[in-house]
């Protein structure tokens, strides 16, 4: 073939997201031999990280995701890559956007690697879809769907799960679930997250890094507020040894040890101003230096900050560095109180029930008791309510349920005791 004709024929760009690793490979295989460039991916993440560089003319999707909703990936690779044709597993595709001649050339590598790969199951373990495999040889190619829809209602459950053991379904929680699912995989953009004390800003950080490319490697945690300032800069950038009294031994800082990872730093606030100097160097140019060592260290940490301070205003106001939040702030959210999506109390009780339930024995909860929870202003949101929930059942003894006199306001306990 004339070389100007090779290279039209291979700019065909296909991404192909499945998490089963052996019909991946088996059908990029097919697809190369049939000059299509193929970018694998084995789930959203990964696949994001494609459209974010590249406008591929197809792409082919499973109908079941490890880390995102398949139907919403869908529907979002769709807004970012308008021009791309989209096929399903099962051989559907969005619309008649397809063309046909495209569309039964990618059938038919699909129908040849799905006949090779005889034992389908995914690594999330989460279908036997050799029924689905035969498919394509015994039944209609569109029909398998409704056959791994059938042979899956707890994945499908889970995949319509908002965000990793978050629980909410308020429209703002699936809003902030929107916006986290599609920040996550953008593994360098770091996160600011806004939040009452106890709203879960720790449970958002830990859905960024695992629905990242990033969750392979460390989650790592700093408090700034509780760390005494004059150890902040060596907990955070580690220190060599004799470099301050009370140094013995060398020591990997946080940055460090989230190499590859996520770095939660929570009560981004409380960061004294000349430590934010050196963590804005840190952001600009991906190097620390150890407390008493010379040689930088090059270190590659998405971070994802949280504070329950209006940072922006602190910022205005020269409290906290502007440039400093301007880098953590790439991409703000805010979590909402929990007096503001009280529609999720009921659901939150029941999350903390079933809980407590795998260490002591299973309470349920009366209508009354649940309509005094669902009143009260929970300052300390989320946590608080969890809190109370466990009390209330410690103080439930052998009863089968709470009722309102287990749930302790305020004052309640020091009157219990007269
Ligand atoms: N939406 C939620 N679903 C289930 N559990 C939640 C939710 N939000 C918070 N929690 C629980 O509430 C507790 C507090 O959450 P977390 O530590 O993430 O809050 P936080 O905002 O980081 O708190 P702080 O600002 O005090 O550090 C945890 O036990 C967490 O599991």
């Amino acid at each position: 073939m004339n070389s100007v004709v090779a290279a039209s024929v291979q700019q065909r760009s296909v991404v192909l997201v499945t998490p089963d690793t052996e019909l991946r490979h088996k059908l990029s295989s097919l697809l190369s031999d049939m000059r299509w460039q193929v970018f694998p991916a084995s789930g959203g993440a990964e696949a994001m990280m494609h459209l974010g560089s590249l406008e591929p003319e197809a792409m082919i999707v499973d109908h079941w995701l490890p880390d995102l909703d398949a139907s919403e990936f869908a529907e979002y690779a769709a807004t970012v890559c308008p021009a791309t044709d989209m096929l399903q597993m099962d051989g559907s595709c969005n619309g008649s956007k397809v063309r046909s001649a495209r569309r039964n050339e990618l059938l038919h590598a699909l129908r040849e690697a799905q006949e090779c790969c005889v034992e389908r199951t995914p690594a999330t373990g989460g279908f036997d879809g050799a029924a689905w495999l035969h498919a394509p040889v015994t039944v209609p190619f569109a029909a398998p769907m409704a056959v791994v829809k059938e042979a899956l209602p707890e994945v499908a459950e889970e995949v319509k799960m908002h965000l990793p053991e978050f629980v909410g379904d308020a429209l703002k929680m699936r809003e902030l679930a929107q916006q986290i699912r599609l920040v996550a995989p953008h593994a360098t953009a770091n996160v600011l997250v806004l939040g009452e004390t106890g709203t879960g800003k720790e449970l958002v950080a830990k859905a960024v890094h695992r629905l990242s490319p990033r969750a392979g490697k460390p989650f790592v945690v700093l408090n700034c507020a509780a760390i005494p300032e004059h150890l902040l800069e060596a907990e955070l950038f580690g220190h060599t040894r004799g470099a301050f009294t009370g140094a013995v031994s060398s020591r990997m800082g946080r940055i460090e040890a989230a190499h590859g990872g996520t770095l939660f730093l929570d009560e981004i606030g409380e960061m004294p101003l000349p430590l934010q100097a050196k963590m804005l160097r840190f952001l600009e140019n991906g190097e620390i230096q150890k407390v008493g060592e010379n040689e930088p260290i090059r270190v590659d940490v998405r971070i994802v900050a949280a504070t329950h301070q209006p940072l922006e205003e602190l910022a205005r106001d020269r409290r906290f560095r502007p440039d400093l939040y301007y880098r953590l702030a790439v991409f703000p959210v805010e979590i909402p109180a929990l007096r503001e999506r009280r529609e999720d109390i009921p659901m939150l009780v029941e999350h903390t029930l079933r809980k407590l339930g795998d260490s002591m024995p299973r309470k349920s909860i009366s209508s009354e008791a649940l309509s005094l929870l669902m009143e009260l202003d929970w300052a300390g949101n989320v946590r608080e309510l969890c809190h109370m929930v466990h009390r209330a059942v410690i103080l439930c003894g052998e009863e089968a349920g709470i009722r309102p006199e287990h749930i302790l306001l305020p004052g309640r306990f020091s009157a219990m005791q007269h």
